[in-house]
């Protein structure tokens, strides 16, 4: 959609469209809808990260938290939501053998257990090494390190995931 079509959603089809950017929090599309007339997409953009970045630790772990484990039991199972099923699938994590399923399984578990939220990376910048090898490289750092270094990550899956979504103004309508 362009920036123009855009401003004019109402606010129901703004957070049916957009209530994914970050996953699993519809919320965060409904309160900068009240923002709009937006500029550009980049606009939409820089509203959701100052929204996160507003929010308490408790409220930034619960975005976190809202985030299925890399190669988990949402994919296993079929449950992902489209835009993660994509994402885990462009990374080859729905690819895996069963060795190195049971490998993500107790690294996340590790990392859950330690944290207190999933890990989380923007699979689309990555493939199964560099999530494996991030994953153990992150497990030694501090709380406060991971809660940060996750909150970028979501910021990064929310601008790819709006990329696809936001079209600047096409000089003819392909
Ligand atoms: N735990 C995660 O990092 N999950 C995900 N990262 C993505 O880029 N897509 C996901 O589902």
């Amino acid at each position: 959609m362009d920036i123009e079509a855009i401003n004019s959603l109402p606010y129901e089809d703004f957070v049916s469209i957009f209530g994914n950017v970050v996953e699993r929090c519809p919320i965060i599309a409904a309160a900068v809808w009240s923002g709009r007339p937006f500029p550009s997409g980049a606009a939409i953009e820089a509203a959701i990260n100052a929204f996160i970045e507003a929010l308490p630790e408790s409220g930034k772990e619960g975005i976190l938290r809202c985030h299925p484990d890399l190669a988990g039991k949402d994919l296993q199972s079929g449950t992902l939501t489209p835009e993660s099923r994509e994402e885990q699938g462009a990374a080859g994590l729905d690819r895996m053998g069963a060795a190195e399923v049971s490998r993500m399984t107790r690294l996340n578990a590790e990392y859950k257990a330690r944290f207190g939220f999933p890990f989380v990376v923007c699979a689309r910048m990555n493939d199964r090494t560099s999530i494996v090898e991030q994953l153990r490289e992150r497990l030694g750092n501090t709380q406060a390190q991971e809660r940060a270094r996750g909150v970028e990550e979501v910021k990064e899956i929310c601008r790819l995931r709006l990329q696809s979504l936001v079209h600047s103004d096409q000089k003819h309508k392909s």
